[in-house]
């Protein structure tokens, strides 16, 4: 493991990052080995990442990998995510992002299999993610990369994303906020899901819905 002298809250953010992980798993956001999480070390030019291949129960202090942001990995066992370059891009292009969670989610990555973005329904989801834009595979058909996600992010206010036929992104200050929003981004494709089904079954269309939005925004309506 990386001494600690260079970089004094590793032990803290590894824990952290232990305990997201096994949360998603709990939840099951993420099962098998699929999925990845990071998070920034205080130092700011470096990052703890989950290792390829390693499930998301199975993290420990002595499998996750640290990586300087400029891509060098410090040695290890074990290699970082497969998804390492799109998690270093993000850090560098977005000085507010220090954690993301990368999952599988099955209501919302079914979501992005049908090709649809999941729409922010709730008063909750507009409140907290505001819009999660669907992003396409990359150019081969395959996995998105940080060439089609770093656009996404760069706008400043998008703090959650779906990627087509693969999974979501949630980015945030610490962990936590990024796992929240990884299980925002689910529960909301889920209720998106009985809203529609309902919705058809009794004949409705969207039209018929009432206008609605934050409290902030009824206050500004007054
Ligand atoms: O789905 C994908 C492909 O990028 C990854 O999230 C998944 O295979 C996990 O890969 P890693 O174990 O992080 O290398």
């Amino acid at each position: 493991m990386a001494d600690t002298a260079r970089f004094p809250d590793l032990t803290d953010k590894m824990d952290a990052l232990i305990a997201t992980a096994r949360r998603s798993f709990d939840l099951r956001l993420q099962t098998n080995a699929g999925g990845n999480l990071s998070v920034r070390l205080g130092a700011g030019n470096a990052i703890v990442i989950k290792p390829s291949g390693v499930g998301f129960a199975e993290c420990t202090r002595d499998n996750l990998q640290v990586v300087l942001l400029d891509g060098t990995i410090l040695p290890s066992e074990l290699k970082p995510s497969k998804d390492l370059d799109f998690h270093l891009d993000l850090y560098r292009i977005r000085p507010d992002i220090n954690a993301i969670v990368h999952c599988h989610s099955p209501w919302a990555t079914g979501y992005a299999s049908a090709g649809l973005e999941i729409p922010c329904l709730t008063v909750q989801t507009i409140e907290k993610i505001g819009r999660m834009p669907l992003i396409a595979l990359s150019a081969n058909g395959g996995p998105q990369t940080e060439v089609e996600i770093s656009p996404v992010f760069r706008d400043p206010q998008i703090r959650a994303a779906v990627l087509a036929n693969h999974g979501t992104i949630g980015v945030g200050k610490t962990l936590m906020a990024a796992q929240y929003l990884a299980e925002i981004i689910e529960e909301t494709a889920h209720i998106a899901y009985v809203r529609d089904t309902l919705m058809a079954a009794h004949g409705r269309s969207t039209a018929d819905l009432p206008r609605y939005g934050t409290a902030a925004d009824a206050r500004a309506a007054g």
